[in-house]
């Protein structure tokens, strides 16, 4: 494949255009079907879970968060924050619940993130809400036993540039025990020139500001314990593959502790939207991670 900076606009665009590369439906159809099923999975959610919506993370009127909590909530309980994807452009938090039920039943709550999609956030708005949520989360939630992240494409971007915050700008330091990177993009320079930032108009410096992949140092610096796990569907398109498969190896080199999960048979829909279901591989993964990380080893 050729290096992104030799690819013409129309392919480059073809790369970064998840839907052209689903094996399952046409491209308008897997869009709409997306949709569907994050839709109809949060509203289930909201049926089998306990709901604190619109919960406020700052002064903004986007700055709102819904909390999904067990019917049985105890004391040290783990919390999985989830944060949207959708090109910085589209979905919001009321699609954002799907992945509750398995959670909620094994008493983990989960917390779904609004931000400022662009046009009306920049990117650096939106970095900045995703850190303050988090922020606040923690410390409004001091007895809960540990915090994981979970974002699907561009909040795959902006859960690690969560994990890459200088934390010392803010009231908490939170102890973020993991975090599970789906799809996602960690290096904005090849969209700058695509539709893809039509709206969000970064430029350059803003792009770098905010490319998980420049900022190993700084996660390494701040999420050091954290365990990442870096997702990719196996019929993500070969741009989308390459961004995961050289984040990971950045993190790895960096002596983080790393894994890479190729899930087979999934596009860059499904291998999200399927989190409502147990029996998925990356439930599993997920779970797993938990477990692992949420004992203590003294
Ligand atoms: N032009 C993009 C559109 C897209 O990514 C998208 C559109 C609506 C809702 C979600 C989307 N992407 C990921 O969540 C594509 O071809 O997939």
């Amino acid at each position: 494949m050729a290096h992104w900076k030799e690819m013409k606009k129309e392919e480059l665009e073809k790369q970064y255009s998840p839907s052209m590369w689903s094996h399952r439906m046409g491209k308008d159809e897997v869009i709409t079907a997306h949709v569907t099923a994050l839709s109809e999975g949060t509203k289930k959610a909201g049926s089998v879970a306990q709901t604190l919506l619109n919960v406020p993370y700052g002064e903004g009127d986007g700055e709102k968060l819904d909390i999904y909590l067990p019917v049985c909530p105890s004391q040290g309980m783990t919390m999985i924050i989830y944060i949207h994807g959708g090109y910085w452009q589209f979905f919001s938090k009321e699609e954002s619940g799907f992945m509750a039920p398995p959670l909620v039943s094994r008493g983990i709550a989960v917390v779904a993130v609004d931000y400022d999609i662009a046009p009306k956030g920049s990117m650096d708005v939106m970095v900045s809400q995703v850190r303050r949520s988090v922020a606040s989360i923690v410390q409004q939630y001091s007895h809960i036993s540990g915090v994981y992240l979970c974002g699907h494409s561009a909040g795959g971007q902006l859960a690690a540039m969560v994990l890459s915050t200088d934390w010392s700008q803010y009231k908490v330091t939170p102890n973020i025990k993991g975090a599970v990177l789906v799809s996602g993009i960690y290096d904005l320079l090849p969209i700058i020139s695509t539709y893809v930032n039509d709206p969000l108009k970064m430029t350059e410096e803003d792009a770098v500001r905010s490319s998980p992949v420049l900022l190993v140092p700084m996660l390494k610096r701040w999420s050091t314990g954290c365990e990442v796990v870096v997702v990719v569907a196996e019929h993500d398109s070969p741009e989308f593959r390459r961004q995961s498969r050289e984040y990971f190896q950045a993190l790895e080199c960096a002596g983080l502790k790393v894994s890479f999960e190729d899930v087979s048979n999934t596009d860059h829909f499904n291998v999200i939207e399927q989190l409502s279901d147990e029996d998925y591989h990356l439930t599993q993964v997920l779970l797993k991670m938990i477990r692992r990380t949420s004992v203590s080893h003294t």
